[in-house]
This record gives structure tokens, C-alpha cells and sequence, in this order.
């Protein structure tokens, strides 16, 4: 069975992007690129990735108005990815439109709460809703939307999974017992995180930051 493990790869490099995929490439299932590869490799650096033959998780965390969200998916569809990130905050119709202008074979999800937020977050941007209440409220608006799932910490998708027990969940914020949680404030570790429910687990700095990367996602692919 392959490994729920989607490795974080975060650098406008494309060689560095490249040595680390082919490092990891036995311990993981599958690569995510987001904005920071895109912005500087587009879609041409998408395609050069996918030949390394893993599969593709596209994070580009989509937000606009439904119709320019739309126009974006539609681009991105010869990329055909496995995976494919919108906000849930950008509503309902964003998220139809975006669910009905991908690839069949893509797997839609929202970003619900980014686990980089804690509650005084929420509240600094005029959530008066905790995480877990938010993440709750989103899945539900996702679902209704016709998505294939969420994106959310380790910490709410027992709940998410029980709002929607055929969903995707796709948990980042995910860290070793002994790692730094950086810039995450909504961790876990992801042994529980699967325990938990999730779908896919995304690990970025804890394996791509590691002297040893393959070592890194193999001692973590032991733990699950
Ligand atoms: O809520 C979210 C949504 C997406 N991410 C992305 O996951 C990785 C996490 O990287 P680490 O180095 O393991 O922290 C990163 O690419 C984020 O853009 C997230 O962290 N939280």
C-alpha cells in the first residue's frame, strides 16, 4: 500500500525540488507543490515534476470570485493533478464552480482553517468562531458544494470525518514529537493525525529541511 505521507516540497528552486523528490521518492506518496514552486516554475515546472512519477497534489489554495477561480482551474487542467486546494472561505459557488471546471479524476478539497491560525488569529480577522467550530462549519459548506474534502489540522478532522464520513482529509501541521512547530500552532503528531482520520498526511520542513531527507520520511513512514 502506498504511503499517505505527501511531502511539502517549499522552493522556488526547481533542481533543489527535483534532488529532494527523487531522495524521498520510496518513503512518500506523492509530492505537494504550492505557491512557492509555482510562482517561479508554473506549469511547465509542474509538468517536469510529474515525470519524476508521483503523484501531484496542487496546492494553490484558490480564492477569487467563482468565475475567476474557475478560469483558473480550467488552466490548470492538462496538469490533471491528484489533489487540488481552494479556500473554503471563498463560498459556496467559488467552490462548485471550481469542483465542476477540474478533472474528473482530480480531488478537489478546501482549505478550511490554515493551521497556521490559532484562535486570537481568528478573532484578529473578525472570526468570532474557535478553530474547531470554523473547521466544523467549513467542511459542512464543502460538502454541500460537492467538493471531495478538507484541509485541516490533526486537531479537527476526527470531527470533520464525523460530518462526512466518506470525505478527504487532507491534514498538514504535522510534526515529530521532538520537531519544531515553526510557524504551525495547530500541530500534531502524524501518527495521531491518522489515527485520527486523515486521508493524506503533508509533511514539509521535518523531512526537506533534514540532513538526511530520506532518512527523515523513512523514520516517519516507521511511525505509521
Ligand atoms: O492549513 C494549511 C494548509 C496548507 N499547508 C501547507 O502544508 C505545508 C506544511 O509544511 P511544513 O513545512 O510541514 O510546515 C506547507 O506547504 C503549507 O503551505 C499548511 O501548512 N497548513
Amino acid at each position: 500500500m502506498s504511503s499517505p505521507v505527501y511531502v511539502a516540497i517549499d522552493t522556488p528552486d526547481i533542481e533543489r525540488a527535483k534532488l529532494l523528490a527523487r531522495q524521498v521518492r520510496n518513503h512518500v506518496g506523492g509530492l505537494k507543490l504550492g505557491l512557492e514552486f509555482f510562482s517561479a516554475n508554473g506549469r511547465q515546472g509542474i509538468r517536469e515534476m510529474a515525470e519524476i512519477g508521483l503523484p501531484i497534489f496542487l496546492d494553490l489554495k484558490l480564492h477569487d470570485i467563482p468565475n475567476t477561480v474557475a478560469k483558473a482551474v480550467q488552466a490548470l487542467r492538462p496538469l490533471d493533478p491528484a489533489i487540488l486546494t481552494v479556500h473554503a472561505a471563498g463560498g459556496r459557488a467559488m467552490m462548485e464552480d471550481a469542483k465542476a471546471a477540474a478533472p474528473e479524476g482530480t480531488k478537489v478539497v478546501a482549505v478550511t482553517v490554515l493551521t497556521s491560525l490559532d484562535a486570537s488569529d481568528l478573532t484578529a480577522i473578525g472570526v468570532a468562531s474557535e478553530p474547531y467550530a470554523q473547521v466544523e462549519r467549513l467542511t459542512a459548506l464543502a460538502r454541500e458544494a460537492g467538493l471531495d474534502g478538507v484541509v485541516c489540522s490533526g486537531n479537527e478532522v476526527a470531527a470533520a470525518k464525523a460530518l462526512w464520513p466518506d470525505g478527504f482529509f487532507v491534514v498538514p501541521g504535522l510534526r515529530p514529537a521532538d520537531a519544531q512547530a515553526g510557524d504551525q500552532k495547530r500541530v500534531m503528531t502524524p501518527r495521531a493525525a491518522l489515527d485520527n482520520g486523515a486521508s493524506v498526511l503533508v509533511i514539509g520542513r521535518p523531512i526537506t529541511q533534514a540532513d538526511d531527507p530520506d532518512g527523515a520520511a523513512r523514520a516517519i513512514g516507521a511511525t505509521l
